[in-house]
């Protein structure tokens, strides 16, 4: 009687915490199937996410393992039919519900359980006909086996013992589960794969609170995310560490790891209405890997995020994350409620071509926010305040990573990998970091966060505190949602990456809004811009008959000054740039 007596070790608000916080993220959960369909199958991809939020396109990945496991429902039912102050009314229901959902997966192992433990009446019949039909379904599966490992490839072969792995889940044979798991991990060569047998695991550690598999298996998980892996993947992950904390009453763990993993309901304002479609998403490491097969893929797959979006998602990055979580937590703490008035004194006193800093709280404008040159050395200006050396550090971490994309999209372009490098003469580039507060420090007077714009610069990258509010407008005319993977940079492309490629790499229109003063966001944009003295003109690689020159040409200290009070306003004039 593992499964109940485990049950009963288990401090009881501890467990029904845990199950009932993996129910919350999935409701349809709450009922057990009533049919003999697996559910395990049915159930797959129920996760409850943003339909914005999926793994990359990348032709790597596959759909990880349902979440919540079905069995953990049966967990919380067996635990309640324990329980002496729940009414015998419910517990006719709960026993009615575990009985059914015993036989529909054929459990035996559990049944023969519970029978012992007086919970379920014995029906010699019903155990006869549930042996038979798993002798009769392992014959099958072990034929499938067989014949793939005879007959077919690879991957037939490990869907194969996938398949016989999931038979002893289903029927909760934990023991010849693992011994499979393992088997099938022998044919797995794909992180993510692996990562969805370590899953299947944790279900099995969950369902009989097995501590010592659940840990070992969270470890295992993130060690094979060192090897690299999604962040849907690492997501879920969370979720489960998180109830792993919980159970070990490390609550202020998990609750950071839940909000961590958490969709961005808040989002949505139907004063704006904006889809949730896909935006792209790159991965960094592929582009810079040795392996060539790899690295054509993801520049495959960039040009078509640059062409067709001008905007992507890019994950496993090399920011790394205490640099991230530092800027972060200086930021909040510059943006202090308490001494907004000491931030106006001070800036009145600062060159206004240095620093920029404001607080707007208009229909137009609802933020607070602050501009810092942050390349080259020479413009950045002796700065007074306590952001000057973690805006340093963070931005020679987001400066690689720019120059990374640049050498990508120069080879996407058709050039050698130095092209854009050269052609913007970046090595001086012009870099603005512009931190954001929204809504500010005073009550928002409108939903507008920011109003609609594109940027200046080369490619402007963009992290965050939490998701909510900033949409961008597609090239086809819709609104989308941004909702950036935890630890992700937002690239979005800038007006002189449009000039230099004659349109065909596009800047585009986004905005923020402030969804009622809900959630309070911060977020950390880098305009990377060319020199200022770069003279910035399509490259008449992309001119030709049929692409007629499109922008004139000027320097990029020319075009921002050209519609802003000056240089760190960074305003664009790309309407005044584009010839008629
Ligand atoms: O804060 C955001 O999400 C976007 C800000 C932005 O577009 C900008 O600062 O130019
Ligand atoms: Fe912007």
């Amino acid at each position: 009687m593992v499964v109940v007596l485990a049950m009963k070790a288990i401090v009881s608000v501890e467990l029904a915490v845990i199950v009932h916080a993996l129910m919350l993220l999935d409701d349809p959960l709450l009922s057990l199937p009533s049919t003999s369909e697996n559910p395990i199958f049915r159930l797959r991809g129920s996760l409850r996410r943003h339909p914005n939020n999926r793994p990359p396109h990348s032709p790597l990945t596959s759909e990880p393992p349902p979440f919540p496991p079905p069995q953990l429902v049966l967990a919380d039912k067996l635990f309640l039919l324990k329980q002496p102050d729940v009414q015998d009314i419910d517990k006719v229901g709960f026993k009615e519900d575990v009985f059914t959902f015993v036989k529909d997966h054929d459990m035996v192992p559990l049944y023969e359980t519970l029978v012992a433990d007086s919970v379920l009446d014995m029906d010699r019949t019903l155990l006869d006909s549930m042996r038979a039909k798993i002798d009769d379904e392992l014959k099958k599966l072990d034929e499938k086996i067989a014949d793939a490992e005879e007959n077919l490839g690879e991957s037939e072969v490990r869907e194969a013992h996938l398949a016989k792995s999931l038979f002893f889940i289903r029927i909760g044979d934990k023991e010849k589960a693992l011994e499979h798991l393992k088997i099938t991990e022998t044919k797995t060569v794909a992180v993510g794969q692996k990562m969805d047998l370590v899953f299947y695991t944790l279900q099995l550690g969950f369902f009989d609170m097995d501590f010592d598999l659940i840990s070992k298996s969270i470890d295992k998980a993130k060690s094979l995310f060192e090897e690299g892996g999604d962040w849907e993947r690492k997501n879920r992950l969370k979720v489960y560490e998180g109830l792993y904390c919980m159970s070990t009453r490390n609550f202020e763990k998990a609750a950071t790891l839940f909000l961590d993993s958490i969709s961005p309901d808040h989002q949505h304002n139907d004063n704006y209405p904006a889809s949730d479609e896909e935006i792209p998403t790159i991965d960094y490491s592929m582009l810079l890997s040795d392996d060539t097969d790899q690295r054509s893929i993801a520049l495959q797959l960039l040009a078509h995020a640059c062409e067709e979006y001008g905007f992507f998602y890019l994950v496993n990055h090399t920011m790394p994350d205490d640099v991230l979580k530092t800027v972060l937590k200086r930021i909040s703490d510059y943006f202090d409620p308490k001494t907004v008035d000491e931030r106006r004194i001070s800036y009145k006193k600062h060159p206004s071509d240095k620093f920029q800093w404001r607080q707007n709280a208009n229909d137009g404008e609802n933020r607070e926010y602050l501009k810092v040159i942050a390349h080259p050395k020479d413009q950045v200006p002796s700065n007074p305040i306590s952001l000057s050396k973690v805006t340093e550090e963070y931005n020679n971490e987001m400066r690689k990573i720019a120059l990374g994309l640049a050498r990508a999209m120069s080879k996407n372009l058709g050039f050698d990998e130095n092209y854009i490098e050269k052609a913007l003469d970046m090595k001086l580039g012009f870099d603005v970091i512009t931190m954001n507060i929204y809504p500010p420090n005073s009550e928002a007077k409108s939903d507008i966060g920011l109003t609609d714009h594109t940027d200046p610069s080369f490619v402007i990258t963009l992290m965050q505190d939490v998701n909510g509010g900033l949409q961008i407008l597609s090239h086809q005319g819709n609104w989308i949602n941004v909702y950036i993977p935890h630890h992700a940079i937002l690239i979005q492309l800038g007006d002189h990456l449009e000039i230099l490629t004659n349109g065909k790499y596009k800047s585009h229109v986004h905005r923020v809004l402030v969804n009622n003063n809900k959630v309070q966001r911060i977020s950390i944009v880098t305009l990377h811009g060319p020199s200022l003295d770069k003279f910035v003109v399509p490259d008449t690689k992309f001119v030709d008959d049929e692409n007629p020159q499109t922008y004139i040409g000027m320097t990029y200290r020319e075009s921002l000054e050209a519609n802003g009070d000056n240089l760190i306003d960074l305003q664009s004039s790309l309407e005044l740039i584009k010839l008629a």
